[in-house]
């Protein structure tokens, strides 16, 4: 494998060190950055939150993360011995000005006033501002400081707003670095590349050509044991409001000047602001929201949303989106953008459909089955474009039959596919930002999303039920229907 360039040698102090989020993607990813070479054995992992844990102990827990999230045959315990000399931690109330800040400082000051600096923020995003304020004021905010953002910022727009303001008080833009994780995935990217790089699909790439897109990210999960967050979410705000238009913006959006950040932004931004509103009234004829019902999950009973919630839930929350989107360009016209995310849905599968319009006249007994470009983004990376071939069985007239012109990345690259994480973080102690959502893109994807929040919030559209293990409700395959369109799992 090619060497990766080393980053600088830099200090990641993580608010939120003790939750899933550290422990499930961050540490592994650092790990897999470390093993590779790219970061410095100076560097440090400062983790912090408020459970009362030695240096000792978070190391412990720090190990088990990797035991438990990093592949077996990647984790070398010489090398995971060596990173875990890198993990620090300090007991921390971020958001109290009273806490233990000097213990951070203290740990800080050990390594040169000019050494990078990322303030990765993983907690609840309602500390955000107050963890930004008391960084400031105890003098943390260094001109070598970065603050990483997890989604979701706020839960409507005047949340984000106040999440923005209260964050960009004590940060420039240009040092806060909002992350979506899908913007890490080598497969979202590759949209980027598969458009912008080759002019045959380029071409093609509006409603001259293509009839309907999907994009999909299926998960077989549950809530598992994020509940309380999740509950108060739900679907829209956890995977829609954030992945699912982040990818749509890729897949929309005109060809940016260059691959500087602002010149993408600006892009996916004209995509964003672009979207269609679908108002409270719309919600019934535009959207399908559900929640899973007890179900099966390969061969074995699940329960429900609300069993898995506790005991005596009482919830509205939507565990399945679907929505026909329309981008109102010139280069869209009436192409509907279906967007769906659900959880304990039959597979995971999170991917881009392209349906292109079928030939104008056909010169066949038949008519010839349109073209279809499939991005996996994940499983099974890859690009698959299904074509009509001559049937060479032999007959006395030409009859056709589709066939798929199938790369799968991991294969044709003999490589492999790292977390999105991975790519992330190093971006952060990079300064490089373009993989990062600008302020106003937040802002913009919230306008729309809150109009539709209100319409389900007031019960316009009804919460539909699944049962775990399905593809979802019966009226998402009736949203397509109704234009005789098909999700991908129903096309033969
Ligand atoms: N988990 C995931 O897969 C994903 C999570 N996210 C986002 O990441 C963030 C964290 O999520 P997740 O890890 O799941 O959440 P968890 O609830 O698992 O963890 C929250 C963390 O915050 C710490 N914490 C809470 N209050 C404070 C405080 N006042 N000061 C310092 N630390 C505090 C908690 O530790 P302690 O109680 O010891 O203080 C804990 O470490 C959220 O914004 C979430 O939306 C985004 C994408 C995916
Ligand atoms: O941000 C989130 O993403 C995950 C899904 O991520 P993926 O990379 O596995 O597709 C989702 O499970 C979680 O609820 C959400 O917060």
């Amino acid at each position: 494998m090619a060497q990766l360039p080393p980053v600088d040698i830099f200090d990641y102090i993580v608010f939120g060190a003790t939750g899933d989020l550290t422990m499930r993607k961050l540490l592994p990813a650092l790990y897999y950055r470390y093993r590779d070479g790219q970061i410095p054995d100076q560097a440090r992992i400062i983790g912090t939150a408020r459970s009362p844990l030695s240096r000792a102990d978070f190391q412990a827990r720090a190990e088990k993360a990797l035991q438990n999230f990093v592949k077996p045959a990647d984790l070398d315990p010489d090398l995971a011995r060596r990173f875990l000399a890198l993990v620090h931690y300090v007991s921390l109330n971020g958001a109290e000005a009273g806490s233990n800040w000097p213990g951070l400082k203290d740990l800080l000051a050990e390594a040169p006033a000019d050494r990078i600096r990322v303030y990765y923020l993983a907690t609840a995003p309602d500390l955000y501002g107050r963890i930004c304020e008391n960084l400031s004021t105890q003098g943390l905010v260094t001109d070598q400081s970065r603050v990483v953002l997890e989604k979701p910022i706020g839960t409507d727009l005047a949340s984000a707003d106040e999440i923005n303001d209260g964050v960009g008080r004590f940060f420039p833009e240009n040092h806060i670095f909002r992350i979506d994780h899908y913007l890490g995935k080598e497969t979202v990217q590759a949209v980027i590349a598969l458009r912008f790089a080759n002019p045959v699909f380029e071409r093609l790439w509006s409603s001259d050509a293509i009839d309907y897109i999907q994009i999909t990210a299926a998960e077989t999960v549950g809530v598992e044991g994020r509940g309380p967050y999740y509950d108060k979410s739900g679907a829209m705000r956890d995977m829609i409001q954030n992945h699912l238009l982040q990818v749509l913006c890729l897949v929309a959006m005109d060809p940016p000047g260059s691959l500087e950040a602002d010149s993408l932004r600006n892009e996916k931004l004209k995509v964003l602001r672009a979207l269609r509103p679908i108002t409270p009234e719309d919600v019934a004829v535009s959207t399908v929201r559900a929640r899973y019902g007890a179900g099966e999950m390969g061969g074995k009973p699940v329960p429900g949303y609300l069993d898995d919630l506790g005991e005596n839930a009482v919830s509205n929350t939507e565990t399945f989106v679907a929505i026909r989107a329309q981008v109102d360009t010139w280069r869209w016209g009436n192409v509907p953008f279906y967007l769906r995310s659900g959880k304990r849905m039959a597979q995971k599968s999170s991917e881009i459909v392209i349906q292109f319009k079928t030939t104008p006249w056909s010169i066949f007994p038949e008519k010839p089955a349109a073209n279809r470009l499939v991005i996996r983004i994940q499983p099974d990376e890859g690009v698959m474009l299904t074509v009509s071939t001559k049937d060479p069985t032999p007959t006395d007239s030409v009859a056709l039959r589709q066939a798929d012109i199938n790369i799968a990345f991991e294969k044709a690259f003999a490589t492999r596919y790292p977390d999105a994480y991975e790519r992330l973080l190093l971006d952060v102690v990079r300064g490089d930002p373009v993989l990062f959502i600008r302020r106003d893109e937040v802002e913009a994807a919230w306008r729309w999303a809150d109009p539709i929040l209100q319409g389900w919030a007031e019960n316009k559209s009804p919460l539909e039920t699944y049962p775990a293990g399905s593809w979802g409700p019966d009226a998402a395959r009736a949203l397509l229907a109704e234009r005789g369109h098909r999700w991908h799992e129903d096309m033969v």
